[in-house]
């Protein structure tokens, strides 16, 4: 039995509402299938079960979004500093901020299914400007993860933007070119101080070295061994502040591939669906989240894992909007 529940954040204008956009994008990596995860994460039930089970008021267009309008030619999209497809994840992403911005702006609960993990430049951007407009703050991001995706262009090895998401969010990389990123404005982004991860186990050399430079606040997989992960949530959001809006980037692969194997680029040694779910109860908990993604689902990577994934991620979602709180 579930009892009713509402996001109780002292922070949304409208905390029954959530806005849900639904981003069948993959070009933030190479590897096709992750496109089809809002799809099988929506057939399989999940805005059925927020909106039954957990009665909120779920708003949604009904529409998975491609971007095809969006997304230039790939020989109008050549390589820029090394990275991949630049112009089609900057305009995906700027479209996709402008659809988060119009749900967080009046005030509602913003979940984003994706998709890969560039798509979080389009989501945080979204959050962290509505949240600046309407309540005057910063907002702050949990970003739970095998990888920390802060490469800047010049770092990764891949070229892929999935693994440089929050390098952009905080400016620690930067463009002027309008069409690759240049749209991000100081409204968009995130402080170097109010990011903090949980699940890290995969850094690159470059990574280690922004996020020892910069002080950012990470937890490893094998601080979660030291401490347990209830000490180490305690510490995270401790780090945040406990009067600080909080959006939660879930990464599918911060989950042992156990748990979640049809992913792109899974790691071993990772969370169990429980600890997982633990993170997004006590996010919830705050009464402070504003909005949340889950990323990287990718159905087609394992016949026979697929659903055992998209069961694990509907779950963390569940898990983040209050569910199995007594
Ligand atoms: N969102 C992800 N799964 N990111 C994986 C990134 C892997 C690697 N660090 C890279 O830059 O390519
Ligand atoms: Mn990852
Ligand atoms: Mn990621």
């Amino acid at each position: 039995m579930t009892l009713p529940s509402t996001i109780a954040s002292r922070f949304l204008t409208n905390p029954n509402q959530l806005g849900v956009v639904a981003v069948g994008f993959n070009g933030g990596q190479y590897k096709k299938g992750v496109e089809a995860a809002p799809m099988a994460l929506i057939e399989s039930g999940l805005l059925t079960q927020l909106r039954d089970d957990l009665d909120y008021d779920v708003q949604h267009d009904d529409t998975v979004h491609y971007y095809e309008k969006d997304i230039p030619a790939e020989d109008q999209d050549p390589e820029h500093r090394g990275m991949k497809k630049p112009r089609a994840v900057s305009a995906v992403t700027e479209r996709l901020s402008s659809q988060v911005y119009n749900y967080a702006k009046d005030g509602k609960f913003v979940l984003t299914l994706g998709g890969d993990h560039s798509i979080a430049i389009g989501t945080i951007s979204g959050t962290a400007k509505a949240i600046r407009e309407r309540l005057g703050r910063e907002m702050a991001v949990i970003w739970v993860d095998a990888h920390a995706d802060i490469n800047i262009p010049e770092t990764s090895d891949s070229g892929n933007i999935h693994g440089m998401p929050m390098a952009f969010l905080t400016r620690l990389a930067r463009e002027d070119r309008r069409d690759i990123f240049g749209w991000l404005h100081d409204e968009h982004i995130v402080s170097t101080r109010k990011l903090v991860y949980i699940g890290l186990r995969d850094v690159d050399r470059g990574e280690k070295k922004i996020l020892r430079d910069n002080g950012i606040k990470a937890f490893s997989m094998h601080d979660i061994d030291r401490h347990g992960i209830g000490r180490v949530v305690d510490m995270a959001l401790a780090h945040i502040g406990n009067d600080v809006p909080i959006h939660l980037s879930f990464d599918v692969d911060a989950l042992d591939p156990q748990w979640a194997p049809s992913t792109g680029t899974p790691v071993r040694g990772g969370l169990t669906l429980r600890e997982g779910d633990f993170i997004c109860e006590c996010v919830h908990e705050t009464g402070n989240l504003v909005a949340m993604d889950l990323v990287e689902v990718n159905p087609s990577l394992e016949s026979v894992g697929a659903a055992e994934t998209i069961r694990a991620g509907c779950s963390l979602v569940r898990s983040a909007l209050g569910d199995t709180l007594l």
